[in-house]
């Protein structure tokens, strides 16, 4: 049951204006005196008055639903006992009723994200409210990339309720890796075997948005917003994430929780990364080059297809906060009776890279592919509302699989276009979308990459880009990842295979002088070093401090403290 605390707000006549209501789990704190805490921190003492501080919602309307500000509410007592005992009430009401509220957070701060605000924002937005709501944080400035992780990995986590980023995706991963490896080292479980029934894991990552790409958060939370996350993290809000393993021949490559995608998004990806030195820019112009590049790429792709009584990725619904399809599929996931079911349900012989289309249930489907793309959430982003797969669920156990077969350069203009507008992207002859539990991906005999040791420009550092060079001397060892792959594939060369020259459009030849036989695997923003691979949706894996995308029509507007509200509230018992 939720439990409101409700008063009535005075106008300066002391006349009733409108009740107030707001649930005990939505009450960040309370202060003695007349307290404001954003922009700053500003306190005016006084032996009658009390300051309450809730989460207000933003007002209804495009681009603000899921916004969530601080509300602001001063009452004032006719004697200073009354105020202590109000203030005593409301903090034992607050103790009592937020279990699940984090009280000690490890926080992860990536000076390097974005416009490099990162510092900033925790300083002057974060801080203020975790200090308010009396949440202690233990914090580390990154001095390198994967530094979260391995201290996830290795350190002692005793104490800590959650783990906190401020930084953007690749921060993200970071702590979703750390987090998935320590619960597997802890309970004895490879994570390298794709047939293992994975731990789910208890601590609980927030994410604090301060990168150029913070996609995780706005699809868990509806927007990007520091203030609107780091009032998800305080009132303890809880949201499962499925997570996709990818695997090499028996060798866990990464953890992907939004995108794992060749074609397309795997050349935008190694295109923007040797355009690093552009900031974001880089994303708009190499989707402009590799879209002009007109390329598509051959593959055979196997899926496991996902129970269809339960959802489907055309069932035109949307996973918003409380979702039906997700807490079904909780009972089913975890089944208090029979935990031994999950793992017989993943057999150990329908995921074994060696197996054949003979399994029964997987479907085998071979062509030429614009792209291949496997998510697990909607994706949904500022740019593109709806997502990749608008009605994907965060929580249910399955990605969505979505193939763009060859077509012409208008006919994928149209697709794109599709994703950001309300139309309907999967409504094209030469799009399909399966919702799956797992996937397969292998390039067909005599098209795979013969030629990785090809010369020409391998890497970035040959370039001689100064700017690139400098942007990089300011990020130590970003290169790490997706840049070390490039180099050592040659995908930055130039790409070049000529026999796949008259498979080139004529008119946009100019853009892509030599076309590849095999593209790259962008794996939520970092490219992946093998082409065949084995993906599999494992529900539930994670807990975010977030709540899902809260549907604007169904949510109570709070209105307490806002500017109309000088603050002389009547609180109803
Ligand atoms: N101190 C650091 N120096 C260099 N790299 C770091 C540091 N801390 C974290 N990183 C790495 O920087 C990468 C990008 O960080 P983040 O996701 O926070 O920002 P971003 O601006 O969204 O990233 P991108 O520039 O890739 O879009 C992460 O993959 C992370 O591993």
């Amino acid at each position: 049951m939720q439990i409101q605390g409700s008063w009535t707000q005075l106008d300066k006549q002391n006349r009733d204006k409108k009740t107030v209501s707001v649930p005990v789990s939505e009450l960040i704190g309370v202060e003695e005196g007349r307290v404001e805490i954003l922009p700053q921190k500003k306190v005016e003492e006084s032996e009658q008055h009390f300051t309450v501080f809730s989460v207000k919602r933003g007002p209804r309307g495009a681009g603000s639903a899921g916004l969530w500000a601080v509300g602001r509410t001063l009452f004032s007592c006719s004697s200073r006992d009354l105020r202590d005992h109000w203030v005593t009430q409301l903090r034992a009401a607050l103790r009592d009723r937020s279990a699940s509220r984090p009280q000690r957070l490890l926080v992860f701060i990536n000076p390097f994200g974005g416009k490099k605000r990162g510092v900033q924002i925790y300083r002057t937005l974060v801080s203020p409210l975790l200090e308010l709501a009396g949440i202690s944080a233990h914090v580390v400035v990154t001095e390198r990339a994967n530094q979260a992780r391995d201290h996830i990995l290795k350190k002692e986590l005793t104490g800590f309720d959650g783990v906190v980023c401020v930084g953007g995706d690749g921060m993200f991963s970071e702590l979703l890796h750390g987090v998935i490896g320590r619960t597997q080292q802890e309970a004895g479980l490879s994570e390298h075997d794709p047939t293992e029934t994975l731990q789910p894991c208890n601590l609980h990552i927030g994410i604090i948005p301060a990168g150029s790409t913070n996609c995780v958060c706005f699809a868990t939370v509806g927007v990007s917003d520091p203030v609107t996350s780091t009032l998800h993290i305080i009132i303890g809000d809880s949201q499962p994430l499925d997570v996709c393993s990818v695997h090499h021949l028996n060798t866990l490559v990464r953890y992907s929780v939004s995108l794992v995608g060749y074609g397309f998004y795997g050349d935008v990806l190694a295109e923007s990364e040797r355009h690093r030195w552009m900031g974001p820019l880089r994303y708009d112009y190499s989707g402009c080059m590799v879209y002009l590049s007109n390329r598509s790429y051959s593959g055979v792709i196997q899926f496991l297809p996902a129970d269809p009584k339960f959802s489907s990725p055309r069932d035109n619904t949307r996973c918003l906060s409380g979702c039906r399809v997700c807490s079904e599929s909780t009972e089913r996931l975890f089944p208090q009776s029979d935990a031994s079911s999950n793992a017989s349900f993943y057999s150990t012989s329908q995921y074994s890279q060696d197996s054949s289309q003979s399994d029964g249930d997987w479907v085998s489907v071979e062509g030429r592919f614009r792209c291949v793309s496997l998510t697990c959430m909607s994706s949904s982003c500022p740019r593109s509302p709806l997502g990749l797969s608008p009605a994907a669920h965060l929580a249910d156990g399955t990605g969505d699989l979505i193939l763009v077969r060859d077509t012409s350069a208008m006919g994928f203009l149209k697709y794109l276009h599709r994703h950001t507008n309300t139309q309907d992207q999967f409504d094209l002859p030469f799009v399909e979308v399966h919702r799956v539990r797992a996937v397969r991906f292998s390039v067909p005999p005599g098209e795979e990459e013969s030629d990785e040791e090809e010369d020409g420009g391998k890497g970035t550092e040959g370039g001689g880009d100064r700017a690139e060079q400098e942007c990089e001397r300011d990020r130590p060892e970003r290169k790490s990842i997706s840049q070390q792959h490039l180099a050592e594939r040659g995908v930055e060369r130039g790409m070049g295979d000529d026999r796949k020259k008259k498979e080139r459009g004529l008119f946009f030849g100019p853009c892509c002088s030599r076309a590849p036989s095999v593209s790259v695997w962008n794996c939520d923003g970092e490219i992946l070093p093998h082409t065949e691979i084995l993906c599999r949706v494992h529900g539930q894996l994670v807990r975010l401090f977030a709540r899902g995308i809260e549907d604007g029509a169904r949510t109570r507007s709070c209105r307490g403290g806002g500017r109309k509200c000088k603050g002389r509230c009547v609180l109803h018992t």
